[in-house]
């Protein structure tokens, strides 16, 4: 499988940065690797714009679950596809924090995110405390099992590892405890999915940058990365998407 690196632009940026970063990461001549940026949503259609006649994808940062009705201040899925939306990252910790969004509702809109034919990334991590206590991989494997709806792996669904005290931070666990931590993703995959869990990308976030990159992209079953802060400096994220 080709590795995707995707950036996460969160809420960072104006109009004219979000066009300068998309245009910059278009012109960048990366080998083998996907590209993909998920900028906020008043820049999904400029930024299809800047992305233009490049080969990097386009994806937003959320959706709601339903495809439309009197949710004031939400988006859908079919919105973000009519942008040019191919991607979708669902259930990032900050949306889990700052949301509450739980398990049953990251599969709700992973499943609205399906029956558009958009690819959903869904995000999965534990907290500092939960990796102290060795709790980890349960808590991974809990949040895969209720956050992926049937149907992920025919749409090639692409599943994110953040460890949520490596987000930000400049901390990243240990490159054991990565290829761990992927090795029990890809279990629990093909256990859920059969063969086709061996195919999806299992990407890592988390303090990724062109420094450590090389070595987190090496790990077996690192099949990309989701990058936050580096991913908003075009050279950066270049950087890191060479490193594969
Ligand atoms: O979605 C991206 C992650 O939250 C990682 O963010 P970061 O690279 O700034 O640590």
């Amino acid at each position: 499988m080709r590795p995707l690196i995707a950036g996460n632009w969160k809420m960072h940026g104006s109009l004219s940065e979000a066009r300068a970063l998309a245009g910059a990461v278009a012109e960048g001549k990366v080998q083998g690797a996907e590209l993909l940026v998920c900028p906020p949503f008043p820049y999904l259609l400029p930024v299809q714009g800047a992305l233009a006649g490049s080969t990097v994808a386009l994806g937003a940062q959320d959706c709601h679950a339903a495809a439309k009705g009197a949710h004031t201040g939400d988006i859908s899925a079919p919105m973000l596809k009519d942008c040019g939306a191919g991607f979708v990252i669902l259930g990032h910790s900050e949306r889990r924090a700052d949301h509450g969004e739980d398990d049953a509702a990251v599969r709700a809109k992973a499943e609205a995110v399906l029956a558009e034919g958009l690819v959903p990334v869904v995000c999965v991590g534990e907290s500092e405390a939960q990796r102290l206590s060795g709790e980890a991989e349960p808590v991974v494997a809990g949040q895969l099992a209720g956050s992926l709806p049937e149907g992920f792996a025919q749409v090639h669904g692409v599943v994110a590892y953040e460890p949520v005290w490596a987000i930000g931070t400049g901390r990243t666990p240990t490159e054991d405890d990565i290829a761990a931590m992927h090795a029990r993703i890809r279990a629990e995959l093909a256990a859920r999915f059969g063969a086709a869990g061996g195919t999806l990308r299992i990407l890592y976030g988390g303090s990724v940058k062109p420094g450590n990159a090389k070595a987190i992209l090496a790990l077996p079953h690192v099949d990309g990365a989701l990058v936050g802060g580096a991913s908003l400096v075009a050279a950066d994220f270049l950087a890191i998407a060479s490193a594969v």
